[in-house]
């Protein structure tokens, strides 16, 4: 279990979450919902070690039980990755691709044409595909997806939901995203966030059968 208690996070003298304690169940998903701009990504930031990237001013404070050191990061902005996707991928990139991409030979073969580019060079949408492909195959313990559904067709995000669900029980998730039917599907814990504070965290068949509203009025 990954455990924050009294979380706060924020860009120099902001602070966009405010003493956030919570849970995140060990190899399981967990999907972080929220209106735009209320920190679901500031809250991915401070789960990722060594923290770095882009905003030299921020900062995490709070305690945070994160018992993995080895992650896969899928950011929500285009990554300064210099490397390709064949060097990390490792030893034998092309068939990794294949495998990852057993359901959508096409997609492997596009990412594989591409394989020498640097990551950062790739089209947009690529570039995450690239980032995710290396996180499925990775292996890493805890897998972190800041939106990794935005630019993907309705087949890609229909891929990506069978991968996670390949990936419960192995891999911790915490998946940032605005897309309902995607965390719907995918889901074993929900964090909603609105405005920098924790709205709810509850079970995806509370959260989406019975919103705490119509809980709260029966
Ligand atoms: N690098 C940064 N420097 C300063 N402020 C930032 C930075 N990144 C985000 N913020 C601010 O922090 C607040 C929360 O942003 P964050 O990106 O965490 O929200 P979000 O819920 O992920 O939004 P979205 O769904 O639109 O990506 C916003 O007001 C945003 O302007």
């Amino acid at each position: 279990m990954i455990q924050a208690r009294n979380l706060g996070a924020g860009y120099g003298p902001r602070a966009v979450l405010a003493k956030l304690s919570f849970g995140l169940p060990w190899r399981r998903t967990s999907v972080v919902l929220g209106p735009g701009g209320s920190g679901k990504s500031t809250l991915l930031r401070a789960l990722v070690n060594g923290r770095s990237g882009d905003g030299a001013d921020f900062w995490v404070r709070g305690e945070l039980a994160l018992p993995v050191s080895a992650q896969a990061v899928v950011p929500q902005s285009r990554p300064s990755e210099h490397r390709c996707l064949g060097e990390l991928l490792g030893d034998d990139a092309r068939r990794t691709l294949e495998s990852v991409w057993a359901c959508a030979p096409a997609a492997a073969a596009r990412l594989d044409r591409l394989r020498e580019r640097p990551v950062t060079l790739l089209p947009e949408g690529l570039w995450r595909l690239a980032l995710l492909t290396v996180a499925v195959a990775s292996r890493a313990p805890l897998v972190l997806l800041d939106e990794p559904e935005v630019g993907l067709t309705g087949d890609g995000v229909r891929w990506l939901a069978r991968r996670l669900l390949m990936l419960r029980a192995e891999r911790t998730v915490v998946l940032v995203t605005q897309h309902l039917p995607l965390a719907r599907m995918v889901a074993d814990h929900v964090l909603l966030i609105d405005d920098g504070v924790l709205v709810e965290e509850a079970s995806p068949r509370d959260f989406f059968d019975e919103p705490a509203t119509s809980r709260r009025a029966g």
